[in-house]
């Protein structure tokens, strides 16, 4: 059994214009101690599946179809109060600019101690110790708890995020985007700090990301999305070595140094489908050099083309079936 575990999980929203199926038929499954990096181009469903394994949909969202098994429990089952338990304390997630979220007229210690608090019955010198002790971890002087958000760097506020992320040793933690508004040395660092974290608490983390050399240096496996669909998944070595679904190699080889570049220096042309109003049959098809009849019309299914490794494509990974 996995420690986290996404079967089938499709999420539509309600629009003025329609529904919209953001996530459509996603699977995965996140063992302990492992990092599973999610990739695709803005718009694809990362947010939304992230949202969805954590309940935390806005209103006009819901799961349609799928199950989220959290050490085998069915999270998708739980009602709001129980949703609220295990958040911060089982699934904890960390957004994309979260240090803007911090409330700039509460010292920081005092909103690191409210996560605890609200979910530990301990007294608050208890839970003003640990706050001190998870500013440690992140890297901040303990000393700096009376401090106000305004009185720290971008990359201090979110290793401050991180920290309340971390203050109920959550099982998984979702990173989605966790620093991409940082500039690249106070990037390198604090995925540097991510990883040794999750190492030593040996955490699930779900790593959000359309930078695919932030999930290189990170994850151990990856899950390529495009149009709300998983189109392919393996070994992080394996999708960057040998991405196998057209749009992977296509984003793949807009990275051109993996190691180096931070950026995506060539944006693969064309866009990623409406979803309103998706196209018929595989969605890459309209931005797919190598599309033929079949793929506008049938929706290919993931097949196995590697060891652990699977892609969505109708003309890839005959010969490994
Ligand atoms: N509240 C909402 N109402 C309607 N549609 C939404 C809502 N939130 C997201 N969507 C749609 O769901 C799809 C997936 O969006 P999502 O934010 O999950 O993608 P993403 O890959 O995380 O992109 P980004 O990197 O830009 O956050 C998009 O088509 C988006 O327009």
């Amino acid at each position: 059994m996995g420690l986290l575990e996404v079967k089938g999980l499709t999420t539509q929203f309600n629009t003025k214009d329609g529904t919209v199926t953001a996530v459509d038929d996603v699977s995965f499954s996140l063992e302990k101690g492992e990092a599973i990096g999610l990739v695709g181009e803005s718009g694809c469903g990362k947010t939304t599946t992230a949202l969805s394994i954590t309940n935390l949909l806005p209103e006009n969202g819901s799961v349609s179809n799928g199950e989220v098994l959290l050490e085998g429990k069915d999270l998708a089952g739980l009602d709001a109060e129980e949703v609220r338990k295990h958040r911060w304390k089982d699934i904890s997630i960390a957004f994309q600019g979260a240090m803007n979220a911090l409330n700039p007229v509460l010292k920081i210690g005092d909103q690191i101690i409210e996560v605890i608090m609200l979910h530990e019955k301990i007294d608050y010198e208890t839970a003003r110790n640990r706050a001190k002790e998870l500013l440690e971890m992140v890297e901040i002087d303990a000393e700096r708890i009376d401090n106000y958000a305004h009185e720290f760097s971008g990359g201090m506020k979110q290793r401050v995020m991180l920290a309340m992320a971390l203050a109920c040793r959550p099982k998984v933690l979702i990173g989605d985007e966790p620093t991409t508004a940082l500039d690249v040395m106070v990037q390198a660092q604090i995925l540097d700090l991510i990883e040794r974290l999750r190492e030593e608490l040996d955490m699930g983390m779900i790593l959000i990301t359309h930078d695919l050399s932030v999930m290189a240096e990170t994850c151990d496996k990856a899950v390529v999305m495009y149009g709300g669909r998983i189109v392919e998944s393996g070994k992080v070595e394996a999708i960057i070595q040998r991405p196998t679904h057209p749009y992977t190699e296509k984003l793949v080889s807009s990275f051109p140094d993996i190691t180096k570049e931070r950026t995506m220096v060539e944006s693969i042309p064309g866009a990623p489908p409406n979803l309103l109003d998706p196209p018929k049959g595989c969605y890459f098809h309209p931005r797919c050099e190598f599309a033929t009849d079949i793929c506008r019309q049938q929706a290919p299914d993931l097949k196995p083309v590697g060891p652990g490794h699977y892609a969505a494509c109708h003309h890839r990974g005959d010969e490994h079936e």
